[in-house]
């Protein structure tokens, strides 16, 4: 597995006003809408392209686009949702699949209410997006649906991630897959809840308001 951590000043300064408690939902979709596209630049940089012959309005010269067969985009509800625009804002061509996972609070463990996903996933480049990988069981079974359904090669993005949560992921996957994460930021640690420590509480709930 591989982690690439975003290091960059606007990245920092976005995820600190995140951070803060008095960040209300509206500013706080804003700045997750931003924060995505900032990261999904990074996510993409081994992107599969092709060479094209294009004509300018002076020369015919070879230009870049974007292969076959068309990556597959897969946001986590709900929190993940949040994330999906600034995603396709510049991936627009991406196909988008869906999972819906929610953690149960008192095991831990990851419970799937949704699943919508291409069939055949072999030769497709995957990106997840979830804000948080926390224990990284949610993002654990997100990555098995995937590779079960023949995906090798799956980005995640994530706004933080805590070190526990991507030992066990990188543990959990092994060699099964070319696994990247990229995130805003690695915090210290999970506290007696799994939340992440310092964090920004529970990306859902800050999104999208409290369910009971
Ligand atoms: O790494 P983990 O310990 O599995 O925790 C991370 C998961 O928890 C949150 O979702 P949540 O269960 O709160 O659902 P929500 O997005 O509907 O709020 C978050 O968006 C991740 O999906
Ligand atoms: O810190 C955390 C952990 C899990 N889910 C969240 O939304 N936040
Ligand atoms: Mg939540």
């Amino acid at each position: 597995m591989r982690l690439h951590v975003a290091d960059h000043p606007l990245i920092a300064h976005k995820l600190t006003v995140l951070r803060d408690e008095r960040t209300e939902s509206p500013t706080f979709r804003l700045l997750v809408d931003e924060l995505v596209t900032l990261l999904a630049y990074e996510a993409t940089r081994d992107v599969r392209v092709e060479q094209v012959e294009v004509t300018t309005p002076v020369a015919e010269t070879v230009g870049t686009h974007l292969a076959s067969p068309r990556p597959l985009v897969v946001p986590i509800l709900r929190a993940g949702l949040g994330m999906l625009e600034g995603m396709t804002r510049l991936l627009p061509t991406a196909e988008v699949g869906f999972l819906g996972m929610q953690r149960d609070e008192q095991t831990l463990e990851a419970i799937t209410y949704a699943n919508r996903l291409p069939d055949d996933l072999s030769g497709r480049q995957c990106y997840v997006l979830d804000p948080m990988l926390a224990t990284g069981h949610t993002l654990i079974a997100a990555i098995n649906f995937l590779l079960e359904k023949g995906a090798r090669d799956v980005t995640a993005i994530c706004l933080l991630a805590a070190p526990e949560g991507l030992r066990t992921l990188d543990e959990a996957i092994g060699d099964r897959g070319d696994v990247t994460i990229v995130t805003a930021a690695v915090d210290e640690r999970l506290n007696e809840h799994s939340y992440i420590v310092p964090g920004l509480g529970d990306a859902g709930d800050r999104l999208y308001g409290v369910v009971d």
